[in-house]
């Protein structure tokens, strides 16, 4: 049966029981149409509850994320948090049981493959392992979506012309990709996914198997793609060098849950999921070591703090700030200052002996009228 709904999109039901893997979700189509329409123009990807299980394993649970467009969202979690199955729902190869997901203001939940062919288009992959054919040449596989697509050979040929260039792989045109380096191989992989000007990149682990030079330069190629196109990039990854370098919001997933979301700066500033500070801590300095082995909860010696800090411009420089308007009063430990989307984001330690309590207040109440999030880490003996 065809459903044509207010907005004129059709849609076809299918039989559960014929096409158990497509079934229609939650909201029927007319509903669905009607949160897209409102939607569409600003929301590239909208989940909203979704939901997938396999046997006693809930890969997703109750997962609602939008996708702004022009955006790059990346989505942080350890290995089983469900980001996989996230994306595999995303590019159609899993069907959540629960929930519906948008695309472009399109819910794609619930279609049959003819009706996902038209949606695939707007959608590109990049994947960790390229997924390249071995036996066709760079030109061919970056050729092979257009071919699918039903382009001529001669757009065929002008288009990957334009999408090597792009990524700067104009003289590999003929070669193999067994004669391409690991970033190279990669280029390919995004000029393939670009090739039917997609509005979505979706990329899995994109990095992951890449060294970290050429790790840098494929996210400076994403970043440079998203700023001269637009396209709006969903990443997922396990690591937050990724996410700091090139996402501007990111969400962080657990056994199936987003726990946290927002700016990068602000996670970065302001984890408030342990799991997200975890992720965070080979970014962040840490006190030394020894340091850390030696403190206790017993009040004594030295109070050592923790200071996380996010400031614009001047703002940035608390640390200097800090020691120029209250001398002699802390002693700063270690620290450092990163600059992420214009912010300065600053975390130090710092130390205060418990028996002048007046510094201890004096150095607290500075840093709170600044609006820095403050915690004691513990207390050594002796000097810190
Ligand atoms: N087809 C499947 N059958 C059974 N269990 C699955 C299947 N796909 C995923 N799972 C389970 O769902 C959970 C989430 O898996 P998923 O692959 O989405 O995690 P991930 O965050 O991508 O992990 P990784 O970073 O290791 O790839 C895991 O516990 C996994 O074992």
């Amino acid at each position: 049966m065809t459903i044509i709904t207010e907005t004129g999109a059709q849609f076809t039901a299918t039989s559960p029981e014929k096409d158990n893997a497509r079934r229609p979700l939650a909201g029927t189509p007319a509903q669905t149409d009607r949160i897209a329409d409102k939607d569409a123009a600003q929301n590239v990807v909208r989940l909203h509850q979704v939901s997938r299980r396999f046997g006693e394993t809930q890969a997703l649970n109750g997962v609602s994320l939008t996708v702004k467009r022009g955006e790059i969202l990346g989505i942080i979690g350890r290995s089983g948090a469900g980001k996989s199955t996230l994306i595999r729902c995303l590019n159609g190869l899993e069907q959540p049981d629960e929930g519906l997901i948008e695309i472009e203001g399109h819910a794609i939940t619930g279609l049959s493959e003819k009706q996902w062919q038209s949606v695939r288009s707007r959608v590109g992959m990049v994947f960790q392992h390229f997924n390249l054919l071995s036996a066709k040449t760079v030109e061919q596989n970056v050729a092979l979506p257009l071919k699918i697509a039903g382009f001529d050979k001669a757009r065929r040929l002008a288009r990957v012309a334009e999408l090597l260039a792009l990524v700067g792989l104009e003289d590999k045109a003929k070669s193999y990709p067994a004669a391409l380096s690991g970033g190279q191989k990669q280029r390919v992989g995004i000029a393939r996914a670009l090739a039917a000007s997609p509005a979505l990149l979706l990329c899995d682990e994109a990095t992951s198997a890449l060294d970290p030079e050429t790790t840098r330069s494929i996210l400076a190629l994403l970043q440079s793609l998203n700023q001269k196109l637009g396209i709006t990039i969903l990443l997922i990854t396990h690591e937050m060098e990724v996410i700091k370098k090139i996402a501007h919001r990111v969400a962080v997933i657990n056994a199936g849950e987003i726990i946290e979301e927002g700016p990068v700066w602000q996670v970065f500033a302001h984890p408030q999921s342990q799991l997200t500070r975890t992720l965070l801590q080979g970014l962040l300095p840490q006190l030394p070591e020894a340091l850390a082995d030696e403190l206790t909860t017993e009040r004594q010696g030295q109070a050592i703090y923790s200071v996380q800090y996010a400031g614009q411009g001047s703002q940035g420089e608390i640390i200097t700030q800090m020691a120029a308007e209250l001398p002699g009063k802390f002693r700063l430990i270690q620290g450092g200052v990163d600059h992420i989307q214009h912010y300065a984001i600053v975390r130090f330690f710092y130390s205060v002996p418990v028996a002048d309590a007046a510094a201890e207040q004096a150095v607290l109440h500075w840093l709170q009228q600044r609006q820095a999030t403050v915690e004691l880490t513990g207390y050594v003996s002796g000097n810190a």
